[in-house]
């Protein structure tokens, strides 16, 4: 049996971190949604008993390390399966972008496999185990919007933002999370505002979702990495709405409501990035 399953990217309007945890992890509180830029991961069985990964991505690992690898065994060794699977992955979406990539295919890996094997296991179910793997995976099993607490596994579903253009541009670098994560300074980090975040989204309230977007990573890579402050100058000069880096960067996003701001921001990106996506919100 063979099947196809999209594992989309996800974006985050707000994200707060609340303290370091004994574990080494943050307490986090982030607002998320998935947008239309996806990997297609296609599944299927084969005759002997493991797991293979294929991708045309030279910065997509083929062995353990991949996230759908982890995925993938994680099932086979909780449910004692004996079947193999070979797993390719039409990379789509930017990698070490802050997009949640990875932890999209391992999602996607979980929901397929769950059909593939007849599991019969609930989203719920499915996305603790998807915590397993990495913070972002819950999130990204439930897809939607969503609130996200804990280290980010804890998920309450949102309604969808009010309809506009997100786009994105990714400049040439990869950012690791850990170490966003490990220059994070509590006593001088900004905190959005995560229950007008809230509001804003159940009044389908566009301007106040545009005013309530933010990130307390936001500033620690942009120290790092001063080209990510350079795409934010410039989506906001071409006239995007609101402006905000995703996850822990580097990708920057820029939301715009009318068709013809969208090309404008869109055209003026590509001027000096290589990687730009103008895609819609997914929805509920
Ligand atoms: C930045 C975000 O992508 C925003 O959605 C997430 O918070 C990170 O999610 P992720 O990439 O799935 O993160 P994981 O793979 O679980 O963790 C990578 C590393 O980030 C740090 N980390 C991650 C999540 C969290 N709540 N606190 C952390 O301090 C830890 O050092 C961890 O070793
Ligand atoms: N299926 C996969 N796709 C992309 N990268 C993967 C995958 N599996 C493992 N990786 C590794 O994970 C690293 C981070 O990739 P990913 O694209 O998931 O980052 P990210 O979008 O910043 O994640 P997040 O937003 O969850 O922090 C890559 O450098 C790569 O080595």
């Amino acid at each position: 049996m063979r099947l196809l399953v999209k594992a989309p990217a996800k974006i985050n309007l707000s994200l707060d971190v609340l303290g370091k945890r004994a574990d080494g992890y943050h307490e986090v509180e982030m607002i998320m949604t998935t947008i239309d830029l996806a990997d297609r991961i296609e599944l299927i069985e084969t005759n002997n008993s493991e797991i293979e990964i294929y991708s045309h991505s030279r910065f997509v690992p083929d062995d353990q390390r991949n996230l759908a690898y982890q995925a993938a065994k994680l099932m086979k060794d909780r449910f004692s399966i004996n079947r193999g699977v070979s797993i390719s992955i039409d990379k789509i979406i930017p990698v070490a972008a802050g997009l949640a990539g990875g932890s999209s295919d391992a999602a996607a890996t979980l929901r397929g496999l769950n059909t593939l094997w007849d599991l019969k296991l609930s989203t719920e179910e499915l996305a603790e185990l998807g915590s397993e793997i990495g913070s972002d995976v819950a999130f990204c099993v439930h897809g939607g919007t969503g609130l996200a607490q804990g280290r980010g596994e804890k998920i309450t579903k949102l309604p969808a933002p009010p309809s506009c253009w997100v786009v994105l541009a990714k400049p040439s670098i990869g950012v690791s999370t850990a170490d966003i994560y490990h220059n994070v300074n509590m006593d001088t980090i900004e905190h959005p505002n995560t229950s007008a975040m809230i509001d804003a989204l159940q009044n389908k309230d566009y301007i106040n979702v545009c005013r309530n977007l933010g990130n307390a990573l936001e500033k620690v890579t942009l120290n790092l990495y001063p080209e990510v402050q350079h795409i934010k100058d410039q989506m906001e000069k071409f006239g995007a709405d609101a402006v905000l880096m995703s996850g822990s960067g580097p990708t920057v996003f820029g939301l715009v409501q009318h068709d013809s701001r969208m090309q404008r921001v869109y055209n003026g990106l590509r001027g000096f990035c290589n990687q730009v996506y103008a895609v819609r919100m997914l929805g509920e």
